[in-house]
């Protein structure tokens, strides 16, 4: 059966060759019927005709000369009573004596379809089964075939098959291969016991070993047979040859209830006949014919349509044309209008349409029960039901397997350090604390911009205090279900818990835990606030001996809600800041021992470090691994300094943009521009010195490109006015170096007075630098909800800021003007050479224009020379301030190479002929950020 069932394939094939053997044989058994059919019932339930009956049918019967109406061969019988019994069959080999008694051989037809029968049934049959029923039809071919079998098939042949036929054809042949296979056995043990008693005239084995010997001769001659196989009935032979026996009919017949007949036939077999019971029009396009049963039985005995439940059909273009048409038919047939054939109409819809009616409805209905059993087992508990949606999401890291992060790895953030070390050690000797009875803290909140090494430095935490690390990011608990943020909490801190010691990281904590609204509009941030609260109780839950830390990450401290910030909670707020210079060389250290490089370390470092002011730990770690890719791109061994500065240089910048070609006069003006700014950074005592300047389009729309070193030559915390107004002049300066060279004005300056503006409005409504409006702070509309709505300030005073930032603006505006006008032949050369070169760096500044009359301060000069290559020492911005010295009319020429220049250090790219270029990040919005930030701080 499982043989039969895993060949699905087989089973088709064997069907349709039994179909074949079936049709082939139908054709060849078919003939004509010796004798003119009755075409006439015994009984009749309706009569139509005018004419007596006998005489009608008489007619018909002479009509049709015995022939079935064209058509509906298939309500008459091949044979039976009136077919005048089995004809010879055609083709019959001559009798050689063959057959036995009760058998007759077979014809060439008989045999093929014998063959294909059998074929059939050794389907699915184990092999030594097949065999014998192979032998079984060696055996049939030479004996003779069994009457029932004979007549079995071609009953089949000629009705059809059906159930009972398939079940008997299927007993017939296996029982036909257990008379083989026994018969077979029969002869061998004959033959056996034949030998015996001339064995025993040889060598008699004495009276008493007789019964024995016979005994043992006995056994050994079953043991001949061990492997005939018996086809018994039992159970599962009988399920079998049932289910084979069903297969075999449904192939062979597949269900039949109706059939489709034409006008035509209605009419002449049944309509005018009177064999029709009632007509049902269903759907106005099809008609079902209800025939009076019994009547049809009695004149048609084989026909199906003598079956419960069969009908015939046809098929009709219009009501109307059909109503004409039977109401013409039984005029003609002369029926009284009182027994008219009943004609019924109904309306059905099929499978399929109701399938494409409520297939939807059922789809929806069944996915929104899909997504309500997910969501109830997600908010039904802390285990998450089937689906898991309620389960924690956490990534939980060995610390033996996954986290090797150590403090060593974490550079320049000592006092974040200093602060989590506490959390350590808690962790590897609690008891320690709880003799003093001490309160261990609950966990920590990292704040501080991206990628200043928060994640690293919980990181490290779990990897020096050795013990497991469950990582989760706050987004992960927010879910559309209801529940399911909750739900994983309790998940995550009951996993925990488990693990005891353990460290719980939350990362981007504010996803969850911003401040609760007093009142929520339309209950948005019901979810939300729900899992805030799980995390308040859970952590609350902990009892103080529970060894399980939390540390929380966020870029926005500022918004958390106040009671997860409260002392039980997350204990500490540790602010991890932007490194400082030191904090820079440090990381670049630690990232700087990953890669390949022969440089000099030390210089390296600090001269990276002074390149990238603002940059945070990401910014380092990507700018190293992208100097290691510009590296390798060119094909070298060891990560060069210039590798670095470019990887510098592509970050702040972006790609250059060497597709992006400008016109000549384009070209000029943003030459005069980018000078404009070169010659203010070059001599106002407080702006910001050029270090490279370049008219090459760089990253998202920028034209001319020009970083600058921050005026100091370090970190900036503070900023004075003289600092801002040399800066905002400075800023100016592209404008009104185009006001100064050229007959009209460009749209380029766009980007600098939103720079001003902004930094002349903060100085005006923050930083108390206006006499007129005094020492007041207005916040912006990005900085509180109110301030959004409605302007924290009356019109007038609107007014007097506005006039107070357009007064120093103006000033600045004055400040550059003055300068450039009196520098115009400086703007000329440096404008000129960037038009030829395309980029200047610091020592092309230099070499044109002479040494910058104001010393570089800091670590810049201790890193690229500063025009003294001495360190200053002591001195704040100011510090050891020169007179400006700037060069006379006549100044250096423009083809002079290196003259005055400031010299680099060597190894650090000052000795080529081209010096490397020297980046420096310039004020920009993040420097304008953190102005804003320290004044902030200074407030409070
Ligand atoms: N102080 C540091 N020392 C060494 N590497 C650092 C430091 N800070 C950041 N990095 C580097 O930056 C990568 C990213 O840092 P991390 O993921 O810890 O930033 P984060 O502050 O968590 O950022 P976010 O707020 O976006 O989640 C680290 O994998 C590491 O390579």
């Amino acid at each position: 059966m499982t043989t039969l069932l895993r060949r699905p394939q087989n089973v088709a094939k064997s069907s349709r060759q039994l179909l074949e053997a079936y049709n082939l044989s139908q054709t060849l058994a078919r003939r004509p019927a010796s004798l003119p059919r009755p075409l006439y019932a015994s009984a009749r339930s309706r009569h139509y005709a005018t004419q007596p009956d006998s005489e009608q049918d008489g007619k018909k019967v002479d009509k049709t000369g015995g022939a079935p109406p064209k058509g509906m061969e298939h309500l008459y019988s091949q044979d039976g009573a009136m077919s005048g019994g089995p004809p010879q069959p055609p083709g019959r080999k001559p009798d050689d004596g063959g057959p036995l008694p009760g058998r007759t051989k077979l014809t060439q037809q008989e045999e093929k379809a014998l063959n294909d029968v059998f074929k059939l049934v050794k389907k699915g049959m184990p092999a030594t089964m097949a065999d014998d029923i192979d032998k079984a039809l060696v055996r049939v071919k030479k004996e003779g075939m069994p009457d029932e079998l004979r007549e079995t098939i071609k009953e089949c042949t000629d009705e059809g098959m059906s159930p009972a036929r398939a079940a008997k054809l299927w007993r017939l042949t296996t029982q036909m291969a257990r008379h083989t296979v026994e018969s077979e056995m029969n002869e061998k043990q004959k033959q056996a016991e034949s030998e015996q008693p001339k064995q025993q005239t040889t060598a008699d084995p004495g009276p008493g070993k007789t019964e024995e010997g016979k005994g043992g001769k006995k056994k050994k001659k079953e043991s001949e047979f061990p492997d005939v196989t018996m086809i018994k009935f039992d159970l599962s032979n009988f399920l079998l040859s049932g289910f084979v026996a069903y297969l075999l009919y449904r192939l062979v017949m597949p269900t039949e209830n109706s059939r489709e007949i034409t006008w035509q036939e209605f009419r002449n077999t049944f309509l005018d006949k009177g064999l029709v019971e009632k007509m049902v029009v269903i759907n106005s396009n099809r008609v079902r014919v209800y025939l009076h049963r019994d009547s049809v039985a009695s004149m048609y005995p084989d026909s199906p349509a003598s079956q419960q439940g069969f009908y015939y059909y046809f098929s009709i273009g219009s009501v109307e044309a059909f109503e004409r048409r039977v109401e013409d038919a039984q005029n003609a047939l002369a029926i009284p209008s009182s027994e008219r054939i009943p004609i019924m109409y109904h309306e059905e819809g099929s499978w399929a349409n109701t399938l494409f009616a409520f297939g939807p409805t059922l789809l929806f209905i069944g996915a929104i029960f899909y997504i309500s059993r997910r969501a109830a087992s997600g908010a039904g508990g802390g285990q998450g039901g089937i689906f898991g949606m309620g389960k924690s999401r956490a990534k939980k890291f060995n610390h033996e397997t996954d986290i090797k992060v150590k403090f060593s790895d974490v550079a320049g953030m000592d006092e974040a350090k200093l602060e989590i070390m506490e959390f350590v050690s808690f962790l590897k000797e609690p008891g320690m604390y709880q003799k003093l009875g001490a309160k261990i803290p609950r966990g920590a909140i990292l704040s501080g911009p991206p990628g200043t090494g928060k994640t690293l430095l919980a990181k490290a935490t779990a990897g020096e205090s050795g013990v497991p690390f469950f990582s989760v990011s706050g987004s992960e608990f927010v879910e559309m279900f209801v529940g399911v943020g909750p739900s994983r909490v309790r998940d995550l801190f009951a996993n925990a818990r488990k693990n005891t010691p353990c460290i719980i990281f939350i990362d981007e904590i504010d996803a969850i835990g911003k401040a609760r609204a007093k009142q929520s509009f339309g209950g948005g941030n019901d979810e939300r606030e729900s899992t805030l609260n799980q995390i308040l109780t859970e952590m609350d839950g902990f009892n103080t001996q529970e060894q399980v830390v939390v540390l929380a990450g966020t870029n926005r401290a500022d918004v958390l809600d106040q009671a997860l910030m409260r002392p039980g909670r997350f204990d500490r707020h540790i602010a991890i800041d932007k490194p400082t210079m030191d904090g820079r060389k440090q990381i670049f250290d630690v990232h700087l021992k990953k890669v390949v490089t022969n440089e000099d370390l030390e210089n390296l470092k600090g001269r990276l470090a002074s390149l990238t002011p603002g940059f945070s730990g990401a910014d380092i770690a990507n700018c190293v691994n992208e100097a290691a890719l510009v590296a390798a791109r060119e094909n070298v061994s060891s990560i060069k300094l210039i590798h670095f500065e470019k990887a510098i240089e592509r970050i702040i910048g972006g790609l250059e943009k060497r597709s992006l070609v400008l016109s000549p006069e384009e070209k000029k003006t943003v030459s005069y521009h980018e000078a404009g700014h070169a010659i203010c950074g070059w001599y106002f005592q407080y702006a910001d010195p050029l270090l490279k300047v370049s008219i090459i389009p760089r990253g998202s729309g920028a034209l001319g490109y020009a970083q600058y070193l921050p005026a100091g030559g370090g970190d900036l915390v503070l900023m004075n006015m003289k600092q801002m107004m040399d800066r905002m002049a400075m800023t100016l300066g592209g404008r009104v170096s185009e006001e100064l060279h050229f007959e009209t004005v460009t749209s380029g300056a766009s980007d600098d007075f939103n720079k001003v503006t902004r930094m002349a409005t903060a100085m005006v409504t923050k930083w108390g630098m206006s006499e007129k409006i005094g020492y007041l702070y207005y916040p912006d509309s990005g900085e509180s909800s109110e301030a959004q709505f409605s302007k924290p300030f009356s019109e007038e005073t609107g007014r007097k800021i506005d006039g107070e930032v357009r007064r120093i603006v103006d000033e600045a505006y004055h400040q550059c003007r003055d300068l450039l006008q009196e520098k115009h032949k400086e703007v000329v050369i440096v404008a000129e050479e960037l038009l030829k070169k395309e980029v200047l760096s610091r020592d092309d500044m230099v070499r044109l224009l002479g040494p910058r009359p104001f010393p570089d301060a800091g670590d810049f000069s201790k890193y690229f020379g500063g025009g003294t290559g001495e360190v200053p020492t002591g001195g704040g911005p100011m510090g050891g301030a020169a007179k400006p010295t700037a060069p006379g009319p006549n100044g250096p020429d423009p083809g002079e190479s290196g003259g005055g220049g400031a010299t680099l250090p060597p190894g650090l790219g000052g000795s080529g002929p081209e010096p490397a270029p020297t980046i420096m990040q310039g004020f920009d919005d993040s420097t304008y950020r953190g102005f804003e930030e320290a004044f902030k701080q200074a407030r409070r």
